[in-house]
């Protein structure tokens, strides 16, 4: 049976009750409470998005529900978690933009015939949202940390990978929620005290077994764990990061969580008390990495490279690199090995101190890049002779997003207006992505097949997620919002993308279902077999990776596979082709775009420079043309005082004396050229 282009279990083919066949992976959505809703789609049908678009947020409906409770696989959906911030003045009820209805859920009011003015009227539209979890005005930090990142730091723990990240128009709480506020801390902070509270007598603290590449492992030999730990050191103490700040973070991070024993309770006893012994063997021991980077203007950054640190160097743009499973990862971007949360701490302060800010007419503090703090935990077993080796490694992102902006609203001009435009073209084409994976899985659409239709390329803010999105990651997403009836709009907006993004699952696709990307360690640490190439790819050696190559006792078989993000694989079907066309297409665009945007900089540079060499030159000639003044005058009454002074004037019948007036003239060069002696020492 078919209902509306969506077949029902009844009529699959291959028999089976969940309509795949076997060995094949299920979808995880169910058909039959949505196929009433969603007719058949063509792949890219931006008619298909718009029509989503306009279901989520009904122009006639009074009420609707949009339930991330509606469909099966709960654990794999993407988790989204609704952060409101208090507001300072008080909004009465017809003014109200939204209302929290329970823990779960809140009603938005619009009225889409004049949002700006919120007149109180009965026929507003109400549109009911799910999430995960609401989290109202009244909810601290340490209450988001428990609600949104606990089970999280779990699922760290239990060798996941993990993002989290921030969503939200500009002024909504984003950074505050990630970084926090003085000593308002945020969830990364809370997070490095968590995990070192976990892993406690664990670590594995000699640094010499670092990861690489996506989910690959280097050894270093004595003198570049050297190197790397005075690295590390330096970028600490050129940061000088005050003492204040670390002094109230070791205050706080006593009362973040229990650091007496193995077995805790993740803050405020919520039922998540586990015990580490229980998650992995006795033989296992962690090393902990971070790294920080940021994404400005499409361009990717490394925070903790300390070169950066100076302003009149030209930073250097890092590369995304694919490795032969797909996952991107930023090339040569530093990681720095920690021991403590408080070494952590101070890196990621280090890093903050890099990131692109400016003032706006919303934000005094506004980000301007989108943001990547990546903790990386190597799992290590014990081989013959107590040699450690290691076995697996993973991370934990926390992804501050920069706001979605209104030229309207934050007046931004030149510059800055294009800036913002980079931003709300990243956050478009991530919106854009998450859509269409909602489309495709809602068509039973999975595997690598699939993933290669959705546009990740047509921006590096998506090539940077593909890896998360299509992945087995555990993905939570944080969404701000600013109750003020002022950014009514953009709340409104970002209510209705967090509600498509909430019904998209995320898992490793059947087709990649064979972890080739883990080595196969021997206990002596020898790598045992190579996987084949990627259909399409093509080896590719990385040669100025020079660590790389100089280590290369655990290296994978990964490592030597890496491939430029622009290598694609080649098109079977025409529509694949012609998708690849269109990324292609998005990518030149994307690239024409930026570099109009570096000439425009340019030209305002030089623009400028003409101007402020125009103003030196036009206070020079007027300085000149005041001392000449000032010379003639001078020149004047000498000469009236000569002719005065003159036997001939005395006796009233010579003329004036000519020698005499010559030594004058000498004397106004003489004066003249001092002056100029005197300008040319300026100029100097
Ligand atoms: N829950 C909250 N409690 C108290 N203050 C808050 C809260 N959320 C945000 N703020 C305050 O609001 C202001 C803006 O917050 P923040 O800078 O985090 O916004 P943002 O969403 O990151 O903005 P942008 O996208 O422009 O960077 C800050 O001064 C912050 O301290």
């Amino acid at each position: 049976m078919e209902v509306d282009g969506i077949r029902s279990s009844s009529d699959n083919p291959s028999g089976s009750k969940s309509g795949v066949s076997p060995g094949q992976r299920p979808s995880y959505v169910d058909f039959s409470s949505t196929s009433g809703l969603y007719p058949s789609l063509q792949p890219f049908d931006e008619r298909v998005i718009k029509r989503l678009d306009s279901e989520l947020f009904n122009e006639t409906a009074s009420t609707e529900e949009h339930s991330v409770a509606d469909a099966t696989a709960e654990d794999e959906k993407l988790k989204t978690f609704l952060r409101i911030r208090p507001v300072s003045v008080q909004i009465d009820n017809a003014r109200q933009v939204i209302a929290v209805q329970d823990c779960q859920t809140i009603v938005a009011f619009s009225n889409p015939k004049n949002t700006h003015t919120f007149q109180h009227d009965r026929s507003r539209k109400q549109t009911e949202f799910k999430f995960t979890k609401v989290l109202g005005p009244e909810c601290g930090q340490s209450t988001v940390f428990e609600e949104c990142v606990t089970p999280v730091i779990e699922k760290f723990l239990k060798n996941e990978n993990c993002l989290i990240f921030s969503y939200g128009a500009t002024n909504s709480g984003k950074t505050y929620t990630m970084q926090g506020h003085g000593t308002e801390y945020g969830i990364i902070p809370r997070t490095l005290d968590a995990i070192f509270t976990r892993i406690n007598d664990r670590q594995y603290k000699v640094g010499n077994i670092r990861p690489h590449l996506y989910e690959a492992f280097l050894h270093l030999n004595p003198s570049e764990v050297d190197l790397l730990y005075e690295k590390r050191d330096r970028v600490i103490t050129e940061a000088s990061i005050k003492q204040e700040l670390m002094h109230s973070y070791r205050l706080s991070t006593s009362g973040f969580s229990d650091k007496s024993g193995m077995t805790v309770d993740i803050i405020g006893g919520g039922g998540h008390t586990f015990d580490l012994c229980n998650l992995h063997s006795d033989s296992t021991l962690y090393s902990v990495w971070v790294s920080y980077a940021e994404l400005y203007n499409e361009r990717v950054y490394d925070l903790l490279d300390n070169t950066t640190f100076s302003k009149s160097k030209r930073r250097k743009e890092l590369k995304l690199m694919q490795d032969r499973n797909g996952f991107v990862y930023v090339k040569d971007l530093t990681e720095f090995p920690v021991t403590s949360d408080e070494e952590a701490y101070k890196l990621f302060l280090a890093g903050r101190k890099n990131l692109q800010f400016a003032a706006t007419q919303m934000n005094m503090h506004s980000s301007r890049s989108h943001s990547f703090f990546t903790i990386r935990v190597v799992s290590l077993g014990i081989g013959d002779g107590l040699v450690p080796y290691p076995k697996t490694v993973h991370r934990l992102t926390f992804c501050d997003l920069a706001g979605m902006e209104r030229a309207n609203q934050t007046e931004n001009e030149g510059f800055r207006l294009k800036e913002s435009g980079t931003i709300n073209n990243s956050l478009t084409v991530l919106l854009k992505v998450i859509r269409l994976l909602r489309e495709k899985q809602l068509h039973g659409k999975h595997g690598v097949g699939m993933i290669e239709t959705i546009p990740f390329r047509d921006s590096k803010l998506t090539h940077i997620f593909k890896s998360y999105l299509t992945s087995s990651t555990h993905v939570c997403m944080v969404v701000n919002v600013n109750p003020d009836p002022f950014v009514a709009e953009s709340t409104l907006q970002v209510l209705q993308n967090s509600a498509i993004a909430s019904n998209v699952i995320v898992y490793r696709p059947i087709d990649m279902a064979v972890p080739q990307h883990v080595p196969d360690f021997g206990p002596q640490g020898k790598v045992i077999g190579k996987p084949p190439l990627p259909p399409g790819s093509v080896r590719r050696r990385d040669s100025d990776d020079s660590s790389a190559q100089t280590s290369s006792r655990f290296s994978t078989a990964s490592e030597a596979d890496e491939y430029e993000m622009t290598t694609v694989v080649a098109p079977k079907t025409l529509a694949q082709k012609l998708a690849m066309l269109e990324m292609e297409n998005a990518r030149l665009r994307d690239q024409l775009a930026h570099s109009e945007m570096e000439k425009q900089k340019i030209r305002e540079d030089m623009l400028k420079m003409i101007v402020e060499e125009r103003i030196l030159w036009s206070n020079r000639l007027q300085q000149r043309m005041l001392t000449e003044e000032n010379l003639n005058r001078r020149r004047l009454s000498l000469m009236k005082h000569e002719v005065m002074l003159s036997p001939a004037s005395r006796c009233g019948r010579c003329s004036p004396p000519t020698a005499d007036m010559e030594d004058i003239d000498e004397t106004f060069e003489e004066e003249n050229e001092d002056s100029n002696e005197d300008d040319s020492d300026k100029e100097n």
